[in-house]
């Protein structure tokens, strides 16, 4: 079965650069490359979609592809001509679009999303839809490559659903936590952490808290409490509303973010008196049947507060594991691993 990606960005292009290196280029085959402008089909030619990648990793737009005999096309011309081909083929969406009804509509036998708004802006009532709709993987939507919801998925295929899962779900948070541990500016660490590809496109989701609410929310469905929304996850910001997208543009959200410093810097100095750190954490208590997250400060001995960088933790408790925890820890953020997910996801789907 080929692939199409919907989304060329730092994650999807990612997932090409993987694919189309090394020995098993074989292993995955792409039908056709698409981004915000339009895009290519491919036809599972290697030396197309190496070109494909080499163009966007110039900064151009697929529009405006040319070569290899292939040119770049309005994405209803490409999904026209995937349709008419009545291939069996996956979509990979790697963007960060509101893009549930588009993947509905490419009518695919199997979806893989790294991007998490198709599975966590969605009504429970569509949620259902679309996760049984195709074939369906979101691994890399936790966690990115770490893989925290296979795990779920195999305790409960074994009968030993997880009671609570509780830790640090964003990569982004965890590297500015940490880094405010070392007494750096929040707008510093936050800068960084864009420069590293650990942020969404808007950093705001991440600072808002939006961006752990999708994932506790996504993982609190994977473990069965399918009726919960968005609406029912109690998030805590990190900036003011007047910092919203409704009142400004990431440019001047990012120039302006040194006015958070001073605020920050003082919540941290207070935790650190009380030989505590701040982390963003998040939980799913299944049992109670909810999920919250925010900011709270553990110690800084324990595991959550000896956390570094863009690493995440997952600690799920259920019967088998109740006394000690089952703890997963690994990089929760950065193109490369986020695309290695979604290579394990589509390899499993296809
Ligand atoms: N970075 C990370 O560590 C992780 C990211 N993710 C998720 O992966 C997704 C991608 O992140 P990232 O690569 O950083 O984002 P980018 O902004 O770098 O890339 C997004 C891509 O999607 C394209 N795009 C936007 N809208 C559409 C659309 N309607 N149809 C087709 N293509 C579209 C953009 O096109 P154009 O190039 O024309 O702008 C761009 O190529 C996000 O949803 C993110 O949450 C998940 C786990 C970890
Ligand atoms: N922005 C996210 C990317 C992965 O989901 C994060 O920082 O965790």
């Amino acid at each position: 079965m080929q692939a199409v990606l919907l989304g060329c960005g730092g994650v999807g292009r990612a997932v090409l650069r993987i694919a189309t290196s090394g020995a098993e280029t074989s292993a995955f085959s792409f039908l056709a490359v698409l981004d915000s402008s339009g895009g290519i089909i491919c036809d599972g030619d290697v030396a197309l979609v190496k070109a494909v990648l080499a163009h966007k990793e110039a900064g151009h737009s697929l529009a405006s592809f040319t070569g290899h005999g292939k040119q770049g096309l309005p994405k209803d011309d490409v999904v026209a001509q995937i349709k008419a081909q009545s291939l069996k083929f996956a979509v990979i969406d790697t963007t960060a679009a509101d893009t549930v009804e588009e993947l509905v509509s490419f009518g695919a036998s199997a979806v893989v999303l790294a991007n998490k708004k198709p599975v966590a802006d969605a009504s429970a009532e569509n949620y259902k839809k679309l996760v049984s709709a195709a074939t369906f993987r979101h691994e890399s939507t936790v966690g990115a490559g770490t893989p925290i919801l296979a795990t779920v998925r195999r305790l409960r295929a074994g009968l030993d659903n997880p009671t609570r899962i509780e830790g640090c779900m964003s990569g982004t948070l965890g590297f500015v936590c940490s880094g405010l541990d070392t007494g750096k500016p929040l707008s510093e660490v936050v800068r960084e952490a864009k420069a590293l590809g650990y942020t969404e496109p808007d950093p705001r989701d991440d600072l808002s808290g939006t961006d752990v609410q999708r994932k506790a929310l996504i993982l609190a469905r994977s473990c069965g409490l399918d009726h919960l929304e968005m609406k029912d996850v109690p998030v805590e910001p990190l900036y003011p509303p007047s910092m919203g997208p409704e009142n400004m543009d990431v440019d001047a959200f990012m120039a302006n973010l040194g006015s958070l410093d001073t605020d920050m810097a003082s919540r941290v100095a207070a935790a650190k008196e009380r030989g505590e750190v701040l982390r963003y954490c998040g939980t799913v208590d299944v049992a109670a049947g909810k999920a919250s997250v925010g900011l709270v400060a553990v110690k800084s001995d324990s595991p959550l507060g000896r956390l570094q960088g863009a690493d995440n933790m997952f600690v799920i408790h259920s019967s088998i594991y109740a006394e000690r925890p089952l703890v997963l820890q690994g990089a929760g953020a950065g193109n490369e691993c986020t695309a290695i997910g979604v290579l394990a996801d589509l390899k499993e789907v296809i």
